[in-house]
């Protein structure tokens, strides 16, 4: 729940203050051009001075970020380092409904480099600061944005063909959020493929399946090109896990494969979705089996993995109720992939070395069952592209993604002579191959910028949501602005005994957290409506009340009886205890007192609760009824939209 409060908090912030995010990602490009431009001068600067320049001109963390990218480079030798695992990755461009939304690209590529990197727009909790992070993460290639299918290709999947014609087995994967183009980019890259195959190869055989749900909710394959039958995953003699009973296509021209294999799309389960017109709603696998003989001695297998795409749960509202339990399946089988390759990560990270001993939950999943070998077998040839967005709105995505692969990348790198295991362990921070680096960057325009955004304080929030601020905050600030402030941290209003008019907060996208925080003061409001209940007064509670009493006479109630013995006492037993009449009367006075607040006090919680009920998950509106010296919370429900300023 916490996450996905901070997680709407960025995403909103995003895109209101796109403008001064855009500005640190525009201040990392230039510094990383001035870098390069600097290295050139090297030769006539002295020693150590070439840095000097951009430290001035921009912010010295980010200054220091782009000349280690641009001048220092440390993984340029990633593409040529000999691996049989590697990872890539592949930017789409923003798509046109992005562009009308005025989104801003939050990733840039550092080719030279081989990395990524990932411009984080964070607003701090305290409201008014807005920050970015540039995290960058090295990979064994980055594809341009503009790159074509044709590209990819040669640089993910040709040097697996060649070793699959060669009679090794091999696999692409394609890994990602849901509508990066990874089913873009398979099927670009199956295009190119085609042709090549066949000028080294007379025939290859062709199996194609997915794995999907079935109706009782279990994970299972089903063949694409023999109907959608079902079909067993299970282990060989030779240790690796096959499909078994899969229909076979023997395919002897290009256009045979092509035509297979568009048979096999079609089945292919798919589903329009929030995120994606034609969202693949399973893992297909495309096996192309090469005969013995073609370039090499033994058959060759490669395996083309499109997985489905990981989702957040706030992208799916819109999902029907099978449609959800289908994504449940496919980010179960996900999160098993990830878990397998933060346990092998780990495994590394400790002991720098592969070892038989440590549990990797492949068994947990029927992907990671069947792309086992994948990621723990040295002869088999491996590449993962992760697919990438660019939009602001994605940021988390793409860093779940980059951390993921990093996490595939450096598991595998016990086998990587060139690459140094304690340098790996390390390189969560240090920036070398398989880690990444993460800096805060608050650039000069960043923090000008904030300023402005300052002064337009009733906008700025995290999910939509107004305050205005009373008591000793007020002091802290003049002027007309100094009446408005926001907060992104709910809880924060009852600290700051925060008095508001008309709209509290207006939430969107954030249901659960606003029922969350409503529930919680639902809870305070029912505890406060049990103060004047007599029948849930302890013996204490019952003292204290008589206390406060200015009574005629003594009233002799044992130091031990609770309200509810008093109330099963009666008005006789009542005025036995009392020293005379007159303090009786009084008494009861007090406490049909007494019954009258609780009874007001269980009628305003119940209306309260039926509001409650009616939010339901739909949009919230609160709002406070009077302002008083503490905060009093009436919930409205109401079309939040309209509320919004
Ligand atoms: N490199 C690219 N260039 C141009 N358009 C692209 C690119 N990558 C993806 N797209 C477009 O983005 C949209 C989504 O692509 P695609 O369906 O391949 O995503 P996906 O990752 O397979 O999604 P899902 O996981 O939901 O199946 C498509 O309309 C596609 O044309």
């Amino acid at each position: 729940m916490a996450s996905n409060h901070k997680l709407v908090c960025a995403r909103a912030a995003r895109q209101q203050f796109g403008g001064a995010f855009q500005q640190a990602v525009r201040d990392y490009r230039w510094a990383k051009l001035a870098a390069a431009t600097l290295k050139g001068l090297d030769a006539y600067l002295p020693d150590g001075l070439s840095f000097l320049p951009l430290s001035y001109l921009y912010d010295d963390e980010v200054a220091r970020f782009a000349w280690e990218g641009a001048v220092m480079k440390e993984n340029q030798d990633a593409s040529t380092r000999p691996s049989s695992f590697r990872v890539l990755a592949r930017t789409r461009p923003l798509q046109l409904s992005e562009v009308d939304e005025k989104l801003y690209e939050s990733l840039s590529s550092e080719g030279g480099n081989h990395s990524i990197i990932v411009h984080d727009g964070r607003v701090h909790r305290d409201g008014r600061t807005i920050y970015t992070n540039h995290s960058r993460f090295c990979l064994d290639g980055v594809f341009p944005q503009d790159a074509s299918n044709l590209q990819v290709y040669q640089e993910a999947a040709q040097p697996l063909l060649r070793s699959a014609l060669q009679g090794e087995r091999s696999t692409l994967i394609f890994f990602g959020q849901t509508g990066t183009g990874k089913t873009y980019t398979a099927r670009g890259v199956l295009e190119v493929m085609t042709e090549e195959i066949f000028q080294n190869t007379q025939e290859v055989t062709l199996c194609c399946y997915e794995m999907a749900g079935t109706r009782g909710g279990r994970e299972a394959f089903f063949d694409l090109l023999a109907d959608r039958a079902q079909v067993k995953c299970l282990t060989g003699e030779d240790g690796n896990v096959h499909v078994r009973g899969a229909k076979q296509v023997l395919c002897r021209s290009a256009q045979d494969l092509e035509e297979a294999m568009a048979k096999a799309f079609e089945w292919r389960s798919s589903e329009c979705t929030e995120r994606n017109e034609a969202s693949s709603r399973s893992h297909c696998i495309l096996e192309l089996h090469f005969p013995s003989g073609s370039l090499g001695s033994v058959p060759g297998l490669l395996r083309i993995v499109d997985l489905a795409g990981s989702e957040r749960n706030f992208e799916t509202q819109m999902h029907s109720r099978s449609m959800a339990e289908r994504g449940g399946l496919i980010n179960y089988s996900l999160l098993m992939l990830k878990e397998c390759a933060r346990v092998m990560h780990k495994q590394m990270k400790q002991l720098g070395e592969k070892t038989e001993d440590l549990h990797v939950p492949f068994r947990r999943s029927r992907l990671t069952h069947l792309l086992r070998s994948s990621f723990t077998d040295p002869s088999h040839q491996t590449t993962v592209v992760a697919t990438l967005s660019p939009s602001p709105t994605d940021v988390e995505h793409s860093l779940n993604t980059l951390q993921h692969v990093g996490m595939m990348r450096s598991a595998r790198a016990w086998e990587d002579n060139t690459v140094n295991a304690t340098t790996v362990a390390e390189g969560e921070t240090s920036g070398a191959a398989g880690g990444f680096d993460v800096v805060q960057g608050r650039g000069r325009a960043l923090h000008s910028k904030l300023q402005d955004a300052r002064k337009g304080q009733l906008n700025l929030h995290a999910f939509q949501m107004k305050t205005q601020v009373g008591g000793s905050i007020i002091k802290k600030y003049e002027g007309d602005s100094a009446k408005l402030e926001t907060f992104i941290d709910a809880r924060w209003h009852r600290e700051l005994k925060v008095k508001v008019q008309e709209d509290l907060w207006v939430l969107r996208d954030a249901d659960m957290e606003a029922t969350q925080v409503l529930t919680s003061w639902r809870q305070e409001q029912w505890t406060a409506s049990k103060a004047h209940d007599l029948h849930r007064w302890d013996a204490k509670m019952l003292q204290n009340f008589l206390k406060s009493l200015e009574l005629p006479g003594e009233v002799r109630i044992p130091s031990t009886m609770t309200g509810a013995q008093l109330k099963r006492l009666g008005p006789r037993g009542l005025v036995a205890l009392c020293s005379d009449a007159a303090t009786a009367d009084a008494l009861q006075l007090a406490l049909h007192g007494e019954r009258q607040r609780d009874a007001l006090a269980a009628a305003a919680h119940r209306s309260r609760n039926a509001r409650m009920t009616a939010l339901g998950n739909h949009k919230v509106h609160a709002a406070v009824e009077e302002p008083s010296d503490f905060v009093d919370v009436d919930f409205v429900v109401g079309e939040a939209a309209s509320a919004a300023p």
